[in-house]
């Protein structure tokens, strides 16, 4: 089963278009799991457990574990959710952009290393350098459209020509997604939840093509307007994004419980409005 196929089954077999981030700050950890051989990964694992069953996917940061040098980690969560829950794909978050020869061995890291089912990709170096990810044409290539942060006007919503007629770059990045870079079938774009006007622009492009969409929860984008805009006219198609606010939801002993609690509210609500 290849990313798409796989987001699909979750979609609607499973009812979900939540994705749970895994960021894991050390400082906000809950200090009883000091007590453990491995607080960070008692804590993922205990996240992954209590979430599972309501999300399409889940979405881990490759910066909160490079950082505290503990990419082994990384691949032990990963292994994990493929053991345990097979079928929920994993998508690295790595927001990788080099050239050509660089960009190959990203993507042995993102597909081969870490054994992720997409990776995030940043295409403003120019779509050579998203070759060698397009390859893998069972894995998903996510790639940055319009982002949730406010600097992403800085550059994204300069407005370009493009065939004697003007229009914001992240347009004209959506349609190259959808064409020129799609030959695999395996191309998905960011679009932050933060901005639902651009959500519909997109989706206008882009036809059935996935999105993920971060900026719900710590954010503060409005779950109703991403999922009314972003949603294809089928529902879906939309891999909803929420870290902080479901990892931190209690730093007491119910950790877990609480942080289900959101994600449930989540679920239900992104459902509400599909
Ligand atoms: O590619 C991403 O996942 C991403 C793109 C974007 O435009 N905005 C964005 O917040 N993200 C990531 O989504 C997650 C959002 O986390 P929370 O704000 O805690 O829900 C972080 O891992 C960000 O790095």
């Amino acid at each position: 089963m290849n990313y798409t196929q796989a987001l699909q089954t979750r979609w609607i077999n499973h009812n979900t278009l939540l994705c749970v981030g895994l960021d894991p700050d050390p400082r906000k950890i809950p200090a009883h799991l000091q007590d453990y051989d491995d607080p960070l990964l008692h804590f993922l694992r205990s996240i992954i457990d209590s979430t599972a069953d309501l999300v399409c996917a889940f979405k881990p940061q490759i910066a909160y574990f490079s950082a505290i040098h503990a990419e082994d980690k990384l691949e032990t969560l990963i292994d994990y959710i493929h053991h345990n829950y097979p079928g929920i794909p994993v998508i690295l978050d790595a927001k990788r952009g080099d050239i050509g020869a660089t960009a190959e061995q990203y993507a042995r890291e993102a597909f081969e290393r870490y054994k992720a089912d997409a990776v995030t990709v940043n295409p403003y170096m120019g779509g050579d350098t998203l070759e060698p990810y397009l390859a893998y044409s069972d894995k998903g290539v996510i790639v940055l459209c319009r982002t949730s942060n406010p600097g992403g006007d800085d550059f994204q919503m300069l407005p370009v020509p493009v065939n004697g007629q003007s229009q914001p770059l992240y347009q004209y990045v959506a349609h190259k997604a959808a064409t020129a870079w799609n030959r695999n079938g395996n191309v998905s774009l960011v679009v932050g939840a933060t901005y639902p006007a651009e959500l519909a622009a997109v989706r206008q492009i882009i036809g059935d093509m996935p999105l993920l969409v971060p900026g719900i929860g710590a954010q503060g984008g409005d779950v109703q307007a991403a999922v009314q805009a972003g949603k294809t006219p089928l529902g879906s198609g939309l891999v909803i994004n929420s870290s902080r606010a479901i990892l931190y939801a209690s730093q007491g002993a119910d950790f877990a419980d609480q942080a289900r609690a959101v994600a449930l509210a989540t679920q239900t609500e992104i459902n509400q409005y599909r």
